[in-house]
Parts: C-alpha cells; sequence; structure tokens
C-alpha cells in the first residue's frame, strides 16, 4: 500500500492578507517500506508537506492517500485516532514535548492512549528502551534531568513504542554529535530492514540522504521538483548544482579527483568504491 498526494495545495491563513501558497499542486507516490529522503531549501514546504501525512495539517486543494486511509479539505480522516498510530510523526526537536515524571511514563502515554493497560505500556517501555540506546535504569528517571540527545531518544522511543507503520522524522538529527546522529540514523535504517517500517526523513544533512536513504524528494518553493533513486540522484552532478546543494564528501572528493587528471566515473558512491577505481587508475599508469 502506497502513500498518495494527488494535487495536495496547502495555504495557510488562506483568505486573509496573511495568506502563503506553501504547497502547491503536489502529485507525489512514495513506496511503502522504503526510506525516502525530503530533501529541499529553507522554507520551500517540507514539513509543511510531511504533517499531511497524519492529518496534522489538511490539504486547502486535493487529497492524499496514507494507510488506506483519504485526507482531504472536505473529509477529515475516518479514524483519526487509527491513522495516527499508524502515521509515527516525530517533529524537530521532538524532547521538547516529553512532559511525563518519568521516562517510563512518557513512552508509556502513547500505549496507554491507544488501549493498552498500564502493564502493557510499562512491558512496552522497558522493550523499546535499549533500541534507542537507553539501559533499564534511565525508565525511573525524570526526563527533564537527561540531556538533549537521551531527551530525544526518549521522545523516540515514545513514538516507536505505537509501533506505527510509517516514520516520518522532521530533522532527527539536527543539533545532535556526530556519533549521536550516526546512532540514530543506524535505528531508523533497523526499524526499516528488521522491522519493515516505511521510513520519510526530512534532512538538510546529504550524508544521511547518500549513506542511509533509498530514494530522494526534492522540494522547492511548494512543488515537488524530482523524486528519484538516492544513486541516479546523485549521479547527476548538474542537478546538486542547479538545486544548490554541496554534494557529499565522496563526490566532492571525486570531482576533485577528476580535476586533476583522472576519470573516475559518476556512480563511484562510496569511499571503497572510489579508492579502488583510483588505485586501479593509477595501476593502469604504471
Ligand atoms: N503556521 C504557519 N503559518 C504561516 N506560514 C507558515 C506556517 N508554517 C510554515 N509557514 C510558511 O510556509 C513555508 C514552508 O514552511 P515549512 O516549515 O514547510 O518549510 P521547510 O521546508 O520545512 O523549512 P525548514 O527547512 O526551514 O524547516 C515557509 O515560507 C513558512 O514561512
Amino acid at each position: 500500500m502506497s502513500i498518495a498526494f494527488r494535487g495536495v495545495a496547502h495555504t495557510y491563513n488562506s483568505g486573509t492578507p496573511f495568506s502563503y501558497a506553501a504547497l502547491k499542486n503536489v502529485d507525489l507516490t512514495l513506496e511503502e517500506g522504503k526510506i525516502t529522503a525530503i530533501i529541499g531549501e529553507t522554507g520551500s514546504g517540507k514539513s509543511t508537506l510531511v504533517q499531511h501525512l497524519n492529518a496534522l495539517l489538511l490539504p486547502t486543494q486535493g487529497e492524499l492517500e496514507v494507510c488506506g486511509k483519504r485526507i482531504s479539505a472536505k473529509e477529515k480522516p475516518k479514524n483519526l485516532k487509527e491513522l495516527r498510530k499508524n502515521v509515527g510523526l516525530v517533529f524537530q526537536f521532538p524532547e521538547y514535548q516529553l512532559f511525563e515524571e518519568s521516562v517510563e511514563k512518557d513512552i508509556a502515554f502513547g500505549p496507554k492512549n491507544f488501549g493498552a493497560s498500564s502493564e502493557e505500556a510499562s512491558a512496552i517501555a522497558k522493550r523499546i528502551l535499549p533500541y534507542v540506546g537507553l539501559g533499564e535504569e534511565y525508565l525511573q528517571r525524570s526526563p527533564f534531568e537527561l540531556s538533549g540527545g537521551q531527551k530525544r531518544r526518549v521522545a523516540i522511543a515514545g513514538i516507536l513504542a505505537m509501533d506505527p507503520n510509517v516514520l516520518v522524522l522532521d530533522e532527527p538529527t539536527a543539533g545532535l554529535d556526530p556519533q549521536g546522529a550516526r546512532e540514530m540514523m543506524e535505528l531508523f535504517v533497523r526499524m526499516n530492514r528488521e522491522f519493515h517500517k516505511t521510513v520519510l526523513l526530512v534532512t538538510h544533512d546529504m550524508e544521511h540522504v547518500l549513506r542511509y536513504c533509498d530514494d530522494v524528494v526534492v522540494v522547492k518553493d511548494g512543488s515537488i521538483c524530482t523524486h528519484q533513486s538516492v544513486t541516479d540522484f546523485f549521479k547527476d552532478p548538474s542537478i546538486l548544482k542547479e538545486l544548490r546543494i554541496t554534494p557529499p564528501a565522496v563526490i566532492r572528493l571525486r570531482e576533485a579527483l577528476n580535476a586533476r587528471g583522472f576519470s573516475l566515473a559518476d556512480d563511484l558512491l562510496s569511499i571503497e568504491a572510489l579508492a579502488a577505481a583510483v588505485a586501479s587508475e593509477v595501476k593502469g599508469h604504471e
């Protein structure tokens, strides 16, 4: 079952002098089971786009279909609660939304809200915590005493606890140190590969897009300007230049080497592949 936007537009403050067309006639089909990066310049409409997926925002025109539910301006999904259980939305800086007195209660809040007993919800919290890299000793701690990165892990555990089919992550690694960001990305990859979650990732980090994602969607001025596989996207340097995107380090290194006389192919997208190609060219000249 795919996720489809059909002619979706979203205008903020419609009918007022402050009206702003943030999304314009978006047609987009996302395959389930993939990790798709949503990228684009700041203010291009990425957050507005993804907030439609659990009906936090409703289209002002058009409709979308998510997990078998139709969402349109005229028609709120029949069972909003079920939709929100299926589509876990992690906002930018989710740690600001923690509110319970203990980590356990915070993670258990969602499952309880969706009908689990206190015991079941606590068991889920215990089970989920190690996935986000925190030990059981954190369960009874106040979320407010934790570091920023630990709070973020608790907030994400709260979403995972509801076992959504679709995980929508709006800049989940913003502000994390490189190690923390890598661990977070590896968690999402695991959720995708092991638990078959569809992952949509809003990000400005091209290294993460190249390394962890399958497909990429570029949003520009409220429209979708490209949707393709990550390997095709990064193979075409003209698109990156046109969109003023700084390419990942491996591509910059390849361009620098080619400028010095190498003829390395555009599809060398990992350090290992690039090193092997450089070694073979050097050997060929010996
Ligand atoms: N609640 C709102 N009311 C009015 N305008 C808004 C609102 N939220 C967003 N906008 C406007 O809509 C446009 C798209 O915003 P959005 O947050 O979707 O962009 P974005 O691509 O996610 O940006 P960033 O990368 O900076 O997070 C922006 O011009 C923004 O100012």
